[in-house]
């Protein structure tokens, strides 16, 4: 059976409370009509802003929540009435610092999650060498995991959540407050993980670590998928246009909504990098607004100046009308 997870029109309504002197009940659709499938041995990606139904969509897939309605299968088994086989499949790995022991080497940790997971004895001691290699750890595995790095917590954390050989690991914002040079060994780690045959669903806010990692990528936002396919088709979303970038210092909020209502913008952004504003401003291809956004920003002091072809990140802002970095901040 050549699919690791497929799922169909899953949904999920929350209800909760909201108001602390007049509380009153909302329902929340968190997840409206997900279809979704991940073939085996694929890395696969779940890309979108805050509050999109990355988290709740994991959830439902790997049995920690219920869907209100539709069905989902992993390995081929139903994620409702099937649960034990599923999770024996399965590992789950979330960002942050949670669920290690910090007064524990990493060696002990792995030791005793391997005891909890029912990795058999004669095999732990191997699994464990194997794990630590994978994940770069090889040689510090006897230090106490309070003095490891957010990235090699992480990394820590993923060998964890191999220990049982799972077939499917979902690695909910692996990165999530990991400096960059540590992001990218731990992009390292899930590039490998793909090479050992495991199928992998990836959740991010990350533009490059979806694109450079996951050979598919689905854009959710709303609980609904937006789009879905390899970079490359993503980047389609942005053709047939160009994209304007301008570093400016103090922008105010009317200068910004007059650039948007520029004839030949199609949509526009601000991301804060440092003390700088970058305007990130898409148009039709066969516009150039770049007189019209300057003159708009008369008497802002500006930056750096640049029209490029569209990436990704922009591909993304076309499909979910917002910034990446704006929504991971
Ligand atoms: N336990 C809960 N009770 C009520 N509402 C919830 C609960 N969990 C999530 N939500 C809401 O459901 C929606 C989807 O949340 P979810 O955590 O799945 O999004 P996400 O894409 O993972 O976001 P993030 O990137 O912030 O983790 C949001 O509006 C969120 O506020």
């Amino acid at each position: 059976m050549a699919l690791a997870i497929e799922a169909r029109d899953l949904r999920r309504t929350y209800r909760t409370r909201t108001g602390w002197l007049n509380p009153r009940r909302v329902e929340i659709d968190a997840v409206r009509g997900v279809d979704l499938d991940v073939r085996r041995g694929e890395l696969f990606g779940l890309l979108g802003p805050n509050g999109a139904g990355k988290t709740t969509t994991i959830k439902m897939l790997n049995t920690l929540l219920i869907p209100s309605s539709g069905s989902a299968r992993v390995c081929g088994f139903d994620v409702v009435s099937q649960t034990r086989e599923v999770r024996r499949r399965i590992g789950y790995v979330f960002g942050g610092d949670r669920g290690l022991y910090d007064r524990l080497s990493a060696l002990d940790n792995l030791r005793y999650f391997a005891e909890l997971y029912g990795v058999p004895a004669a095999r732990q001691k191997r699994r464990i060498g194997e794990l630590l290699e994978l994940v770069g750890l090889t040689g510090r595995e006897r230090e106490r995991v309070e003095g490891y790095s957010r990235g090699m917590r992480q990394r820590l954390h993923i060998a964890r959540g191999l220990l049982h050989e799972p077939e499917v690991l979902f690695l909910d914002e692996p990165s999530i407050g990991v400096d960059p040079v540590a992001a990218r060994e731990l992009r390292n780690t899930v590039a490998g993980l793909a090479a050992t045959g495991t199928t992998v669903l990836l959740t991010t806010h990350y533009m490059a670590e979806a694109e450079e990692l996951c050979d598919r990528i689905a854009v959710i936002a709303g609980g609904e998928i937006q789009a879905l396919g390899t970079a490359d088709e993503l980047k389609h979303h942005a053709e047939g246009r160009r994209v304007l970038e301008v570093q400016a210092f103090g922008v105010s909020d009317s200068q910004l909504a007059g650039i948007d209502v520029l004839p030949g913008v199609r949509e526009s952004s601000v991301d804060i990098v440092g003390t700088a504003q970058v305007l990130t401003v898409q148009s039709d291809a066969t516009v150039d607004v770049q007189a019209d956004v300057l003159r708009l920003l008369d008497g802002v002091r500006l930056g750096r100046v640049t029209a490029r072809q569209p990436t990704l990140e922009d591909a993304y802002v076309a499909i979910v009308g917002r910034s990446p970095v704006e929504v991971a901040a």
